[in-house]
């Protein structure tokens, strides 16, 4: 019996999108869904309750991060992620794969795992699949992910070749090591760089281990949109239609209607809080970058259209004030509703599904935001 059950509510007839609702051991969320980062163990800038407030039915945390700072031990001593941070909706961990070939200078990385340094204090560390897995599991949140290594874009065909081999073998010892399958499901993450083929292998491989869901990795690594969406298309019609599909990274506004269309349900992205915290919003008109003079004396809201705590109580004046003026309640705000944006963005992706016209959707919002 696995953790997570995806329940298919409806198929969109103009486009590859479709409505779901994933039930996990902490409740369920609704599917396209944009998930908020919480780096470690927290929203940037947001409480449970106000996350609650806005809507967000599951937030991201990280392996990586959490293991090096304060260490999964003491997690796990207060109750996993749910207990220490006071979450008690749905939580998706990351491997630390990603992580640890972006964030650390990374030494090396074997058939056996990466060794890496510190990015807090430059201390040597080893870490292997096994690892990630006895880590996911103090951190005890509803869905984890194998661990991978994300390749960088370009790479060549040998490269992504051995290392899609490599991270198949990686995802059968996390399956292997992998202990509460009835409270935590396990995620393949289907790599292979830029090419089609590889890309087909690398989920043939992975459907052989059979995982409650699949990840799309090794994407939004700087690559054009176009071949963002390629590789979706030749990926996504090999995953099970009766589990959940994870775009990992993804994404602005176009990317996430996007990836919709062509079938993805689950998104996360740093975006809204990265941007929110150096003062640009997301608005259904586009960009607005809060700190420009243009705005000193605009009393309206950030987004006339939104229904966020922030729209209906502050201005732009004032807002670009406290950003201007370094304050917490700048990036607080901006954060809240750079989140609240994208999340409603999903609600209106989710309703266009129900009554059939994401296209229709997708060009008008396209239009309205300044999307060619
Ligand atoms: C930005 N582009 C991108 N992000 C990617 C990520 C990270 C996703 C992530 C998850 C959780 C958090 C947390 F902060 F909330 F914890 C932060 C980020 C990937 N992760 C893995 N494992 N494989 C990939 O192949 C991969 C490709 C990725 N492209
Ligand atoms: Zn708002």
């Amino acid at each position: 019996m696995s953790a997570v059950r995806y329940e298919l509510i409806k198929k969109c007839k103009q486009t590859g999108a479709r409505l779901g609702r994933v039930h996990t051991p902490h409740g369920y969320f609704d599917t396209p869904a944009f998930m908020p980062v919480g780096t470690q163990a927290t929203v940037k800038g947001m409480s449970p309750d106000e996350l609650k407030a806005i809507d967000a039915q599951i937030i991201l945390s990280n392996t990586y991060h959490l293991y090096m700072r304060p260490g999964h031990e003491i997690v796990k001593e207060a109750g996993g992620l749910h207990g220490f941070m006071n979450w008690d909706r749905p939580i998706l961990t990351d491997s630390g794969g990603f992580q640890v070939f972006s964030l650390s200078d990374l030494r090396d990385i074997k058939e056996e795992g990466v060794t890496f340094k510190s990015h807090i204090d430059g201390s040597k560390h080893f870490f292997t699949p096994e690892m990630a897995i006895e880590v996911q599991n103090a951190l005890g949140a509803d869905i984890i992910m194998a661990f991978d290594e994300c390749i960088p874009y370009p790479a060549d065909f040998n490269y992504a070749k051995n290392s899609l081999e490599r991270t198949t073998r990686w995802a059968k010892r996390c399956k292997d090591a992998h202990k509460n399958t009835d409270r935590q499901a396990l995620f393949g993450i289907v790599q292979g760089g830029m090419y089609k083929e590889l890309r087909e292998q690398s989920a043939y491989e992975l459907l052989e281990l059979d995982f409650p869901g699949y990840a799309i990795g090794g994407l939004s690594v700087g690559e054009p949109a176009e071949l963002m969406y390629e590789m979706l298309e030749c990926t996504v019609p090999l995953l099970p239609e009766d589990k959940p599909r994870y775009l990992m990274g993804v994404g602005s506004p176009d990317y996430l209607i996007e990836g919709a269309i062509r079938g993805i349900d689950m998104f996360d992205c740093v975006l809204p809080t990265r941007i929110g915290r150096n003062g640009t919003v997301l608005t259904s008109r586009g960009r607005v970058i809060i700190r420009d003079a243009a705005y000193a004396r605009d009393y309206s809201p950030l987004d006339p259209e939104c229904d966020c705590y922030c729209c209906r109580n502050f201005t732009r004046a004032y807002i670009r004030h406290l950003i201007k003026a370094g304050e917490v309640l700048g990036i607080r705000l901006t954060t809240w509703h750079n989140l609240r944006f994208l999340l409603k963005l999903m609600e209106d992706v989710r309703k266009a599904i129900m009554e059939d016209r994401l296209g229709d959707f997708r060009n008008e919002f396209f239009s309205k935001f300044g999307y060619k």
